[in-house]
């Protein structure tokens, strides 16, 4: 990935997720609202968009291996799975494996990796109700989102909606800047619902076993 503008500084200070962990202990899901800087979003955004730029998202798709498949009416994002050298994003995964180190340590949940992606919705673009845990492999035990989205508007739409495991709606989450929401990945169906204008995202998980690049 070559991205020339990211030479702005930006820190990115180690983080304490304790009432994270708490969060997620009692009700398995857990907002974090400021977890990104503006300038942290603003390099971030802007690394998406330069990727978009060269080509390097494409449409994602349901399901892995075998049933792996392409529908744009239950999935419409397109994505880029961030890499160790990607500029800015690289920041973002090693801030999630401090998490994971913490994750481990509070839960002794054995994660050994995090893999994320970019993410565009399209204004009007959905992503319907699903869980993140693959019916064929239950590598993934925590799923993570953080938007990108600097002024998103009341009206705009594009909320997360979380379900338990009955079916009753938990949060409805607008996906406002520098917020960053954990969910376990097993058990919680979830849908993104459709925005008015574009909405950015980075969408992560955390593993039982090694990384094991374009699953989705
Ligand atoms: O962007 C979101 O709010 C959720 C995305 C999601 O559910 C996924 O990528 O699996
Ligand atoms: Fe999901």
């Amino acid at each position: 990935m070559h991205e020339s503008q990211s030479n702005q500084r930006v820190d990115w200070p180690v983080l304490d997720f304790a009432n994270a962990i708490e969060e997620l202990a009692t009700q398995h899901y857990a907002v974090l609202p400021n977890f990104l800087s503006d300038a942290q979003q603003d390099a971030l955004r802007r690394e998406l968009v330069a990727c978009q730029q060269q080509g390097l998202f494409h449409a994602a798709g349901i399901g892995r291996g075998q049933h792996h498949n392409l529908n744009r009416q239950i999935r419409g994002d397109s994505i880029c799975w961030l890499e160790d050298d990607f500029n800015t994003g690289r920041h973002y995964l090693a801030q999630m494996d401090t998490l994971r180190h913490t994750l481990n340590a509070s839960f002794y949940l054995g994660l050994q990796s995090f893999e994320a992606h970019y993410a565009h919705y399209q204004a009007g673009s959905v992503y319907q109700r699903h869980v993140d845990r693959h019916r064929d492999n239950d590598a993934r035990v925590i799923s993570s989102v953080c938007y990108l989205n600097a002024d998103w508007p009341a009206d705009a739409g594009g909320e997360l909606q979380l379900f338990n495991a009955h079916d009753e709606l938990l949060l409805r989450l607008p996906p406002l800047g520098g917020t960053l929401v954990l969910f376990m990945s097993a058990d919680m169906p979830h849908e993104v619902l459709a925005s008015t204008q574009s909405r950015y995202s980075i969408a992560g998980w955390f593993r039982r076993d090694e990384m094991t690049y374009a699953l989705v």
